[in-house]
């Protein structure tokens, strides 16, 4: 569904310095995948999701998504950014059916599907609110209905529970799986929890810090449907330390270097 090959990034400072951001990238994510990008800050996760957004152009090598190379943002890619990124003007069901709307593909049932996943997400009462009136956390979680309702057959996420409380990390993760199962989403999913990650994804990706590579790929054993429970299990503590261990020693390496 997603292949990145070979692929780097570097970017020009404005002071006409560059920026490796990434080298040598080289994955692959099945029809369905969820896959999580782990690493240290600056290493270039949100980069990577930017490229295969069609955001950003790649410096080096190809991302493809559905076989075709991408160029620019395509119809069947939604991306969740760290911060909410709504229209201020529109209240929050215009939010969420925006995408729809502007690519012509709203139906008569977009509005209430839009209200169903703002339910599953809080925000029943809120959908005639304006996103000044919302908490930095309820804008996020309209973010996240506004790429959902989509059914993007892509799904890329910056740190989308960041912003979130606990409580409301946890809720959202669940049902973020809940409705990933449903829609057979390929996800990249950017976070810095590592407990966030093994819970979450089928296969974790580790980077490595300037310029970012794959340091290695832990494939996550445990059953789905995932809850947290399986926190506590033998699996989910062997997975987060073998991931710890890679941050860490490619930190270690980092700083030996400099
Ligand atoms: N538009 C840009 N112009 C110049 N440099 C950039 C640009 N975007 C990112 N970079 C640089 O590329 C590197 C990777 O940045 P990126 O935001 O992808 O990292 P990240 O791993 O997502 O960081 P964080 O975890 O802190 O969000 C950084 O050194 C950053 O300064």
């Amino acid at each position: 569904m997603i292949l990145l090959s070979g692929v780097g990034k570097t970017f020009r400072g404005r002071d006409g310095g560059r920026v490796e951001a990434l080298s040598d990238i080289t994955l692959r994510v099945a029809p369905g995948e969820f896959v999580a990008i782990v690493g240290a800050s600056g290493c270039g996760k949100s980069t990577l999701l930017r490229l295969v957004a069609g955001l950003v152009p790649v410096s080096l090598g190809r991302v493809e998504v559905s076989g075709t190379l991408v160029s620019e943002p395509r119809a069947d890619t939604a991306m969740v950014f760290q911060a909410p990124t709504l229209l201020p003007w529109a209240d929050v069901l215009r939010n969420v059916t925006f995408p729809l709307r502007l690519m012509g593909k709203a139906t008569r049932t977009t509005e209430d599907e839009a209200r169903v996943l703002l339910a599953k997400a809080g925000l029943t009462g809120f959908e005639t609110k304006l996103p000044r009136e919302l908490s930095g956390g309820m804008q996020q979680r309209v973010a996240i209905c506004r790429a959902l309702l989509q059914q993007p057959r892509v799904l890329l996420m910056d740190e989308p529970f960041g912003a979130l409380d606990a409580l409301t990390r946890e809720e959202m993760s669940i049902e973020l799986l809940r409705i990933w199962a449903e829609t057979g989403a390929a996800v990249l999913f950017v976070t810095h929890s590592i407990s966030e990650a093994v819970l979450l994804a089928d296969r974790v990706v580790v980077m490595s810090p300037r310029p970012g590579r794959i340091a290695d790929v832990i494939q996550v054993g445990l059953p789905r449907p995932r809850d947290f429970a399986q926190e506590g299990t033998p699996a989910f503590h062997d997975a987060a330390q073998r991931i710890r261990a890679l941050i860490y020693a490619k930190k270690e390496a980092a700083h030996g270097a400099a």
